[in-house]
């Protein structure tokens, strides 16, 4: 079960501890040494569902409880999903036991109540007729909410831009470690039959690693197709070219999926065609091949440990993550597929995020950047880099994923009919 962690704090003017209640044998594991004093705050961790039990402990100098008969009085709690639990034992050791939720509930009920009471009063006092006080109360309560609300977001924008300050300077520490592994995933799951590690769900930003996604043979013909056409990466230069960046050093090459041959098992087509099925089995798009950029075969080559200017991808989102609205023809997913992985860096890096995904060879980290509810684009949360390749090479297949286009609207119409990208949606 989920671990939380959680305050206790003792305002029951008593000398207490704290102890665990085993589960199955219900032995009580004594957690707080030394004892809590009276007025002290003790910090626990544990698991949702587990329970503890607060004790009342004899006076120093009497040598006795405070109870009834002078009887050490006892309290329980048991830890629960929510968040920002906090424990406070009153006087008598009574427990009050707040959380997120119960906080929240409590908040509402006092702005209600507030409003109910000046709604009460101009009912008794005959103030306005019924409708006008139904009206002062409904805007009341409105009010009320958006103040609220308000406060929320304010908070939620101050905490992103420390985390996203922190986020940068982590970056290079990250990507510098080599013995750093993947992120712990937060839930682990299947698709026809390869393991899914989900390192963040949330409604516009996904990021998965899915194991054995491509095959060897799906990239040493990727590679092939790769081989005449590989040339150095550019980004837009924003006026309708392409400028060679240090943001962006690699190889590259588009490739070409025949579809014609997908029925007689053509490699690429077929890893293609996983590609779309596994966006097609995390988003509610249905989407089709058509119009689609192509697979785009990305190399980097390690030049060891004195290069200054290393294979690299900077931070970059690849579709717009600014949580605005999602334009139509623009990428909103993208899976990146590990075919050779480098003896040194090269890791994927979601600063933003705090994940981490070391490659493992054939497997792939997909990630999705649109809430298909709202249409609101992600908001930095699947913003990634490819890490300073140092030694070996790292070989990866990309496709960016489009909603909106086809057969009439191809990906490249959309830059042409004025389309305005971010220049990460282009690098
Ligand atoms: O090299 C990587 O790990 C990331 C590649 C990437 O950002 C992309 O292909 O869009
Ligand atoms: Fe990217």
């Amino acid at each position: 079960s989920p671990e939380r962690s959680f305050n206790i704090i003792n305002e029951s003017g008593r000398r207490i501890e704290v102890h665990w209640i085993h589960p199955e044998t219900s032995e009580m594991v004594l957690q707080s040494t030394p004892d809590i004093l009276a007025g002290a705050t003790f910090a626990l961790n544990s698991y949702v569902g587990h329970s503890f039990q607060i004790r009342e402990l004899p006076g120093k100098k009497t040598g006795v409880c405070e109870g009834e008969g002078q009887v050490c009085r006892i309290g329980m709690f048991t830890v629960n999903k929510n968040h920002d639990q906090v424990i406070v034992v009153k006087e008598g050791i009574e427990v009050e036991h707040t959380d997120s939720k119960s906080i929240a509930q409590k908040s509402a009920s006092n702005l209600l109540s507030d409003c109910k009471a000046e709604a009460n009063r101009k009912l008794t006092s005959g103030e306005g007729n019924a409708e006008s006080i139904l009206d002062n109360l409904a805007s009341c309560v409105k009010s009320g909410i958006a103040k609220e609300i308000e406060k929320a977001n304010e908070e939620i924008t101050f905490q992103a831009g420390v985390r996203k300050n922190m986020a940068g300077l982590l970056e290079n520490y990250t990507c510098a470690d080599e013995l750093l592994n993947t992120t712990e995933p937060r839930d682990v799951l299947h698709w026809e039959g390869r393991e899914v590690k989900v390192m963040i769900d949330r409604p516009a930003s996904k990021i998965h690693v899915v194991e054995n996604f491509i095959t060897a043979e799906e990239c040493k013909a990727v590679e092939e197709a790769a081989e005449p056409i590989l040339h150095d990466a550019t980004v837009a230069d924003g006026s309708g070219g392409s400028v060679l960046s240090e943001s962006r050093k690699a190889k590259q090459a588009g490739i070409h999926v025949n579809w014609d041959k997908e029925a007689e098992g053509d490699l690429i087509a077929s890893l293609s065609r996983r590609v779309y099925n596994y966006v097609n089995h995390v988003l509610p798009f249905d989407i089709q091949h058509n119009g689609q950029e192509d697979l785009m075969s990305i190399q980097y080559f390690g030049r060891g440990r004195d290069d200054d200017k290393p294979d690299r991808y900077m931070p970059h989102c690849d579709g717009d993550c600014n949580g605005l609205d999602f334009k139509p023809g623009n990428r909103m997913a993208t899976m990146v597929m590990y075919c050779d992985i480098p003896s040194v860096g090269g890791a994927t890096n979601f600063r933003n995020s705090g994940v981490h995904v070391k490659p493992t060879k054939y497997a792939a980290t997909f990630f999705g950047y649109i809430d298909p509810v709202t249409m609101k684009m992600d908001d930095g949360f699947t913003e990634h880099s490819g890490c300073p390749v140092i030694e070996g090479e790292k070989k990866i297949v990309t496709q960016w994923v489009r909603l909106g286009v086809d057969d009439e609207n191809p990906w490249n119409s959309f830059n042409t009919l004025g389309v305005k990208y971010s220049d990460a949606a282009n690098q």
